[in-house]
């Protein structure tokens, strides 16, 4: 089944004396599946990619979560084009910033007000620092697993990307940084109860994501958030939901307006970190909350933030028609029922082969767990066989189906994905499994 690279080899070794290890994000080093060089793609088009070799490949990384409309989806590019054409950047105030915000707002009433950055770090570190703004407390409570970009502050027990790599606690975060996070286990209530009882005099924030990303896609257990809301705030702690991933990936709109939750009021932030799908594939994160909290912000409050690149023109205009195409009627639920019928099939192929398989789907997007029991928090995402997830990474790759590199990630679906996609899919981890237990 192995399909060779040469290409891809011949610029990874060129790569490696030019970036860093290679790549310009870890996470898309192939360390945790074997090694070696990783594929490098040339072009993108709806659901598929052409490597340098030209090969092709049926993408579920989806550039670990912004591509939710396929790539080169014609309303985005020509959205794009239509920016570049008008000039990149001004370093001015534009009127589609307004739409943008105003969109981000209706979908997700938390917010008030909005404030564009450049990614979901950045949008994330800000509300840590208008939280310590608001509160004049400095710690933070966030749960062991989940990721939140690269700030110093939240690379303790930091989930996907580092665990991948096997640095879960980054060197370089100054131990007095670090001693300012506590990490409690995710859909532990009881934790938080300590955790807050101990420190909670001097906790800013609670930070989450509402449903997980980055140990696998894992939903809060019932009442969770509700506890979690109630808990911080009653130790006058703010909460901020990290919802980079989770915004309009499982309907339009973010996950504390989800269906799945019944009591929207009881869950509701102060503050919410966004970033991947509402810059439509372009480079952008935002944060938002309610206004008090919000106007901490310079020019209006003494929490500086600030960014040069900020609301730029093309980034806005990707974002806008991103959410237009997702605004369409029936889009989410093509992407369910796609994902239902994928996830469905991977686990009886694997049940069939005695590969014990565990799937968390949440609509159009699902993680796929070598283990035999459910994955609820971080300590049971760990507990995965990694060595056989390395093993399928590779026999799906070199059938052309583009998973990322690490045993943590979701599979996206996208508008762009077909039937005959899925069955290609299908047909594919079939001679996976079968291939593993040979
Ligand atoms: C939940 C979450 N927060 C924050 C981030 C950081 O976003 P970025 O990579 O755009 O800085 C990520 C990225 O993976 C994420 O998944
Ligand atoms: N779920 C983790 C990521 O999406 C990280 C992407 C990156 O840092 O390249």
């Amino acid at each position: 089944m192995s399909i060779q690279r040469p290409r891809s080899e011949q610029l990874y070794a060129e790569a490696l004396e030019h970036i860093v290890g290679g790549v310009n994000s870890p996470s898309r080093s192939f360390k945790a599946v074997g090694g070696g060089a990783p594929v490098f793609m040339k072009r993108a088009q709806g659901a598929h990619f052409w490597d340098v070799d030209d090969h092709r490949y049926i993408d579920y990384l989806c550039a670990y979560g912004p591509i939710i409309t396929g790539h080169a989806h014609p309303h985005i590019t020509e959205a794009i084009t239509c920016a570049a054409a008008n000039g990149t950047l001004y370093g001015t105030p534009t009127e589609f910033e307004i739409l943008l915000a105003r969109m981000l707002k209706e979908a997700i009433p938390s917010m008030d007000k909005v404030r564009f950055v450049n990614s979901g770090t950045e949008a994330v570190m800000t509300t840590i620092r208008v939280a310590r703004a608001y509160t004049k407390r400095s710690k933070i409570i966030k749960f062991a697993g989940c990721y939140h970009g690269h700030s110093d502050l939240v690379l303790v027990a930091a989930g996907s990307g580092p665990s991948t790599l096997g640095i879960p606690d980054s060197a370089g975060v100054p131990g007095s940084i670090a001693s300012e996070v506590i990490t409690v286990p995710f859909n532990d209530l009881d934790g938080l109860r300590v955790a807050l009882e101990t420190f909670g005099n001097d906790v800013a924030a609670v930070m989450v994501e509402p449903i997980v990303g980055n140990f696998g896609m894992v939903m809060p257990k019932p009442g969770f958030l509700e506890g979690l809301c109630k808990m911080a705030r009653e130790a006058g702690a703010l909460v901020i939901y990290d919802e980079v991933i989770s915004a309009f990936r499982f309907h339009y709109g973010s996950a504390q307006t989800y269906s799945a939750f019944s009591d929207h009021a009881a869950i509701e932030p102060d503050l919410t970190a966004l970033g991947k799908i509402i810059g439509g594939g372009l480079p952008i994160g935002a944060y938002g909350g309610r206004k008090q909290v919000m106007d901490q912000v310079a020019p209006l409050g003494p929490a500086y933030q600030a960014g040069t690149m900020a609301g730029n023109p093309a980034s806005i205009s990707a974002g806008i028609a991103c959410l237009e195409v997702l605004r369409e009627p029936g889009v989410y639920e093509r992407m369910d029922a796609q994902a239902a019928r994928l996830a469905d099939a991977l686990q009886a192929s694997a049940d069939k082969n005695g590969i014990p398989l565990t799937i968390n789907r949440i609509r159009g997007s699902f993680s796929a767990h070598f283990c035999d029991h459910p994955v609820t928090n971080y300590d049971e995402a760990q507990d995965t066989d990694g060595e056989r997830f390395g093993q399928f990474f590779r026999l799906m790759l070199d059938q052309g189906i583009c998973l990322a590199p690490s045993k943590y990630e979701a599979w996206f679906l996208t508008t762009a994905h077909t039937d005959e996609d899925i069955d290609a899919t299908i047909a594919a981890a079939e001679n996976a499994f079968a291939a593993m237990v040979r």
